[in-house]
């Protein structure tokens, strides 16, 4: 994607946008068993918000590791919450729909890296889109269900489709195995998409043409739509906001040009001089020692930034920042733009007061 041009179209927020999906300072920690007895706790997410609006993308990004996948299956339902709140439509969501509920992945969809993987390899394209459309539909007939699967082939230019239907997914290319994915999360009429890292397993000379079909899916389906992505250009072609994670905290988010153009958080500049995408780079000076991701089985206390960080103070090293407003949309958790407490602090997180 970093060979391609970036435009400027989607870098806006529509404020005014019913937001449907929305994590709350949702947490995840996961109990890991050692084979030789033993364990350890890993801790993903740490009180992280994001919230995906109708007809808006938002482009989650940060290391490996960061914690994105984990967000996206706790936006998704896959697993619950340690703590914190799924939201739909305002609404907790385990307390209204519940785990495995159909009502809520008629409205949720995620899609995953790998296309093949997502798609059972027995089966043709038919039978790929025909169980989605089944499960959440009713259909008078074949020739219904039919004209429906060609209809959503003919949606993500998965073309000539009358053709295309027979085959199975190793007959297809990778990105018509995607748009095959992308058709089948599409195939329940979804209000929300959960993309967690949509072309990183496909050809350079094809990510384009996804990147365009799910800017075209959310302007003229009104989707909300979660992008996550290792790649700060393809961020900034697709995204209306971006949202940075690092070791599972959610650290610095707002509208793409002003986080890309005017990053606050001393991890969002490392990453940003770290793109290769000359023009995401910024001249920030003197180069930032990358350093190592931290263990998540036992992570810094306060901002888990904080051995990383040039900027670090005493503050930094025992408690995560509050959220900082920069401006209307574009916020911060960094001690170096919130004011400090006057006590002693305590050895806990502020929290987040959105
Ligand atoms: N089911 C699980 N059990 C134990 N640890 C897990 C589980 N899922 C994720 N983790 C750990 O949680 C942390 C965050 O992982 P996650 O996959 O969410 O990061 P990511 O930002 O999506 O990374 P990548 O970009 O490499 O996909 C990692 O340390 C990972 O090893």
């Amino acid at each position: 994607m970093t060979s391609q041009p970036v435009t400027a179209e989607t870098r806006t927020v529509d404020r005014d946008a019913p937001v449907v999906l929305e994590a709350k300072n949702v947490s995840k920690h996961f109990d890991v068993h050692s084979a030789f007895g033993g364990g350890s706790v890993i801790h993903a997410v740490e009180d992280a918000s994001l919230q995906l609006r109708r007809g808006q993308i938002v482009a989650l990004v940060g290391e490996s590791g960061s914690g994105k996948t984990t967000l996206a299956r706790l936006l998704a339902q896959f697993y619950p919450v340690t703590s914190g709140e799924i939201r739909l439509d305002g609404e907790p969501v385990d307390a209204k729909l519940g785990f495995g509920n159909r009502e809520f992945h008629s409205r949720v969809q995620l899609i995953f890296q790998d296309p093949f993987g997502a798609l059972n390899p027995q089966k043709p394209v038919r039978h790929n889109l025909e169980r989605a459309l089944k499960l959440h539909h009713d259909f008078a007939g074949r020739a219904e269900l039919q004209g429906r699967i060609l209809q959503l082939m003919e949606r993500v230019n998965l073309t000539p489709a009358a053709d295309l239907v027979d085959a199975y997914p190793h007959q297809l290319s990778g990105g018509q195995r995607q748009r095959l994915v992308i058709a089948r999360a599409l195939a329940v009429d979804p209000e929300v998409i959960l993309a967690d890292e949509p072309i990183s397993m496909l050809d350079v000379s094809i990510r384009l043409d996804i990147l365009n079909l799910l800017r075209k899916l959310r302007d003229e389906q009104d989707l909300a739509m979660l992008y996550i992505t290792h790649d700060i250009a393809s961020a900034r072609y697709l995204a209306n906001a971006v949202q940075v994670m690092y070791a599972g905290q959610t650290v610095e988010g707002g509208p793409t040009e002003s986080v890309i153009q005017n990053p606050q958080h001393p991890y969002t500049q490392l990453l940003l001089e770290s793109s290769p995408d000359p023009e995401t780079s910024l001249d920030a000076g003197a180069a930032l020692d990358l350093g190592e991701p931290p263990n998540l089985a036992d992570p810094p206390a306060g901002c888990r930034f904080h051995p990383r960080c040039p900027f670090a103070m005493d503050i930094c090293k025992t408690t995560f920042p509050p959220r900082s407003q920069l401006s209307a949309d574009h916020w911060t958790h960094c001690w170096l733009h919130a004011e400090k407490p006057t006590d002693t602090p305590k050895t806990q997180e502020l929290g987040d007061p959105s």
